[in-house]
């Protein structure tokens, strides 16, 4: 009898590396996990080192391999997803890198992205790029690390340094050496057409980037190597790539156009499918490259939230007022409303609809009744009410109202959220039995590539509903609630430079 394969997805995190095995249902058959250290040198910029990055997915990927009592010849693909945007730059000879990581997250280049928009290049990136200048994406990162080592920009101008994502950080160790990387992560470097698939000269001479520092570009399920063996016991095909917000796109099942997932991780991303053709939004969303797969490349509209699950770690870390994460729950619900409290959680800035590298966090409406409950709760709600600016200006772009909100991501299990979103949106969420959509997606992409599974029906067949959940909430209040939540991100913008 022909012996049960599975796919392993390695999904590269903001704040861990997992590790994830899938069968052909779609179920998950063993994961591993490690957090890895957030390295945060000043206020707004977030670093991680490559090091850690690349140790523990390593880890992870064996560690569960080893619990489900398997052998590499069990594994008919690996399928890759990470964080975006985030910028290694390594040596070719050596394979180290050249400093820490810049994370999406990092404000770092904020005054850089202020002056290209002075310098009246905004049209220009927005048109070629879909995106819009800001210290988000990673064109600008690269550019300050060439600026900020003497001697670097020549190097990598006679390609003996490289750029990629983690994606493509994790494809040159596994496969010792192949420099690659998917179109969706490509779209998010500021630096890729995405009309014309490539590289663009007049952006790259804009940051002054070597093109010979990039990867290739590839569609996202089909060959992207093999692994050397010395890592997971023999060789395995590394079949699939995407941006994790893509590959929960994927997963999601999302393949037909109007269709839209919201992932509430450490951030809050909404992608919409939009088909195949490029269109630009009229109201501050991003677009993206989905995925390319059978030779067909699929955009999305997206709206990138930088904190929502991360509000939830600073009141953790932060604050201090819960121990764990999901405590989050049980003190929120110590009330029945956030009391007219409204926290902002501006804390790296402001992403879509709003950009604003400058806006900082904001309490607002404390009394002498505010308790830590009110605080948690409107933290929460605060997912909620940034998710509403981007579906609102996503309805807008695509001309209708959506019907479902499929969710996933590490903070869809609290159900209050859930609930509150549905709400505060007045559309019906739809929450997955697999929540681990980022990965799942990954997995497909790759098993796609192999034939593990025949096509994109086939597929979306293993999609089930764990939960939906209804609007129920007065119209009256949730809107004098939600325009309470805009006055509030009125004034935590432009904080920094002010
Ligand atoms: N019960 C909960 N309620 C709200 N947020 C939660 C809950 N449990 C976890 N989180 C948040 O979810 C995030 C983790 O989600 P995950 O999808 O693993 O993130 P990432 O992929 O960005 O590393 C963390 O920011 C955490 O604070
Ligand atoms: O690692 P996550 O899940 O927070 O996702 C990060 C995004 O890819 C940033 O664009």
């Amino acid at each position: 009898m022909k012996k049960t394969k599975f796919i392993l997805a390695l999904d590269q995190g903001t704040t861990s590396s997992r590790a994830i095995l899938f069968d052909h249902s779609g179920q998950i058959r063993g994961v591993a996990q490690q957090e890895f250290r957030q390295i945060l040198p000043q206020p707004g910029h977030v670093e991680h080192d490559p090091e850690e990055i690349w140790s523990s997915q390593l880890a992870v990927a064996r560690q569960v391999i080893e619990e489900a009592k398997l052998t590499h010849d069990d594994i008919a693909a690996i399928g890759i997803t990470n964080q975006r945007e985030t910028v290694v730059v390594w040596d070719r000879e050596t394979g180290k890198p050249i400093q820490n990581a810049i994370v999406w997250q990092s404000r770092i280049t904020a005054d850089l992205c202020d002056q290209l928009t002075r310098d009246g290049m905004a049209d220009t990136f927005r048109n070629k790029t879909g995106l819009l200048i800001d210290p988000y994406f990673s064109g600008t990162k690269i550019k300050y690390i060439l600026d900020r080592h003497p001697g670097l920009r020549a190097r990598a101008q006679r390609g003996e340094v490289l750029f990629g994502t983690v994606d493509s950080f994790l494809l040159w160790r596994l496969t010792g050496g192949k420099h690659v990387t998917d179109y969706s992560n490509a779209s998010r470097t500021l630096l890729y057409n995405i009309h014309d698939l490539d590289w663009d000269d007049e952006l790259l001479t804009a940051l002054d980037i070597p093109r010979a520092m990039l990867p290739e570009v590839l569609p996202s399920s089909g060959s992207f190597g093999e692994t050397k063996p010395e890592f997971l016991g023999g060789v395995i095909p590394i079949a699939g790539v995407a941006g994790d917000q893509q590959a929960a796109t994927f997963g999601q099942g999302c393949f037909e156009e109007g269709s839209a997932k919201n992932t509430y991780g450490t951030g809050c991303f909404m992608l919409m499918n939009i088909g195949e053709t490029p269109k630009l939004s009229d109201n501050r969303l991003l677009t993206t490259i989905g995925w390319g797969i059978d030779g067909k490349v699929t955009y999305c509209l997206e709206g990138s939230v930088f904190v929502a699950g991360a509000i939830v770690q600073w009141l953790r870390d932060g604050l201090g007022i819960i121990a764990e994460s999901r405590d989050v729950e049980s003190l929120a619900s110590k009330v029945d409303d956030a009391d007219d409290v409204i926290v902002v959680p501006a804390l790296v800035g402001l992403g879509a609809p709003h950009w604003d590298p400058h806006a900082r966090g904001a309490i607002l409406g404390i009394s002498r009744g505010t308790t830590a409950a009110h605080i948690a709760r409107a933290s929460i709600e605060s997912m909620a009410f940034q998710t509403r600016d981007v579906l609102d200006a996503m309805q807008q772009d695509a001309g209708t109202k959506l019907k479902i909100l499929k969710v996933d991501g590490g903070a869809c299990c609290n159900d209050a959220l859930m609930q509150f979103q549905a709400d505060i949106l007045d559309t019906a969420v739809q929450r997955p039995k697999v929540s681990e959509t980022t990965a799942l997606g990954a997995a497909y992409l790759a098993g796609l590539a192999v034939g593990y599974w025949k096509n994109l029906k086939a597929v979306k067949e293993n999609w089930a509903l764990d939960r939906e959940f209804t609007p129920a909430m007065d119209p009256e209040i949730r809107e004098s609630r939600y325009h309470k939540w805009q006055m509030a991100v009125e004034r935590s913008k432009g904080w920094a430079n002010s």
